[in-house]
């Protein structure tokens, strides 16, 4: 928590925002408290983040509560900026890592929303699903696990052998092994048959497809606030399909907010969410092992096995824009960690 001066917000090239929500304001009167409990947050994030994150809706309720968005200038010091409170970035480049930590070596005051060590986890596909394949979440009514997959570096024309030895069953789900939010990192295909399977392009991970009624659970994590909303998603694949179909298919960007299924006629059985207990252990469990506050979770339910749960992806610092009441979530919980570091410097801890 900061006890300097007013600090303006700034915009980031090309988004959409209302020029007065992000122009500099004075505290109102008798809003001495609120002034010196003012919060500044740096973001680092890429263009199509900032206009998904920061709409008009998170910056008014933002500036109500005392906080304020400073676009980062990555070009600059770190310690010529702000200062900040808090750091929420989104970039994978390798510089940006080091110059996030090399600033915060001299600056463990400012809270970095998230370690870019720990968000690196879930930049890999194989190392994203690794803390949950170590968890112990199944109990008398439910279990959670990850569908089986393998890695695949290079070579396609060893697939056919490393699947068949790994024994893994068709179809296969191919997503590429680096999730480095571009658009290629999200290019997934659904592969039929062993034939067919020299024509993927490693590095890739190969996942066993799991029939889930074609509906997904994205529960969406800030902090220790959980929201979850249902996708529509891939359909199921009967023995049908499999004597049926060959070759690879790419698929189209199934769940996304488009695909949005929280108000359809769905079978009761297949909509009905994930108990919260769950997903509370989950989120906890998941929060601690990671180490990040800002993420989600896609999970499917196996059809026929009604409490067994699949985790297929884990993205770090998701499309927020989407989630419904993100702006109240969000605010809170920078508020919180602002609290939390004032309770703190007033302990002298
Ligand atoms: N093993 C699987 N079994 C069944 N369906 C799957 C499986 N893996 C992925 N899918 C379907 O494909 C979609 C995309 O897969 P995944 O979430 O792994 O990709 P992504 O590109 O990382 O997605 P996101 O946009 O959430 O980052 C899922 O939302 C789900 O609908
Ligand atoms: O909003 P949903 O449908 O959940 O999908 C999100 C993906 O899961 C995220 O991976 C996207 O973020 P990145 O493009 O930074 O990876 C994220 O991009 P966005 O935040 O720019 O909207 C979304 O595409
Ligand atoms: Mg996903
Ligand atoms: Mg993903």
């Amino acid at each position: 928590m900061r006890l300097h001066g007013d600090v303006s917000d700034d915009e980031e090239e090309g988004a959409v925002m209302d020029p007065a929500l992000l122009s500099p304001s004075s505290p109102p009167a008798g809003a001495a408290a609120a002034a010196a409990s003012r919060l500044v947050v740096g973001y680092a994030l890429t263009k199509k983040k900032v206009k998904s994150f920061l709409q008009p809706k998170l910056l008014l309720l933002a500036r109500k509560k005392g906080i304020s968005f400073i676009s980062i200038d990555e070009t600059r010091p770190l310690s010529e900026q702000g200062p900040f409170d808090i750091i929420l970035h989104k970039k994978t480049s390798k510089e940006w890592q080091r110059f996030l930590e090399d600033y915060h070596e001299v600056h463990p005051e400012v809270t970095v929303l998230d370690p870019p060590n720990a968000i690196e986890h879930l930049n890999n596909r194989q190392s994203m699903l690794e803390e949950v394949a170590d968890l112990n979440l199944s109990s008398f009514y439910e279990e959670v696990c990850t569908p089986r997959q393998l890695v695949i570096m290079k070579d396609p024309s060893s697939i056919p052998t490393a699947v068949a030895m790994a024994g893994l069953t068709l179809p296969l789900v191919a997503k590429p092994l680096v999730v480095d939010g571009t658009s290629k990192s999200h290019e997934l295909s659904l592969a039929y048959d062993e034939a067919s399977l020299p024509m993927l392009d490693p590095p890739l991970v190969l996942q066993e497809f799991v029939n889930h009624g074609g509906i997904l659970f994205k529960v969406y994590i800030i902090g220790e606030a959980i929201q979850v909303v249902r996708r529509f998603s891939l359909p199921d694949v009967n023995t049908y399909d499999l004597l049926n179909n060959v070759g690879i298919y790419r698929l189209p960007r199934v769940s996304c907010a488009a695909a949005s299924a929280d108000h359809a006629d769905l079978d009761p059985r297949i909509a009905e969410l994930p108990p919260r207990p769950l997903l509370e252990k989950l989120g906890r469990e998941l929060r601690g092992r990671l180490g990040l506050r800002l993420f989600n979770i896609d999970m499917i339910r196996e059809l026929g096995a009604n409490d067994r749960y699949y985790i297929i992806d884990i993205n770090y610092f998701p499309g927020y824009g989407k989630m419904p009441g993100y702006e109240h979530i969000f605010t809170d919980f920078l508020q919180s960690l602002g609290q939390n570091k004032y309770q703190r410097c007033l302990s002298g801890g």
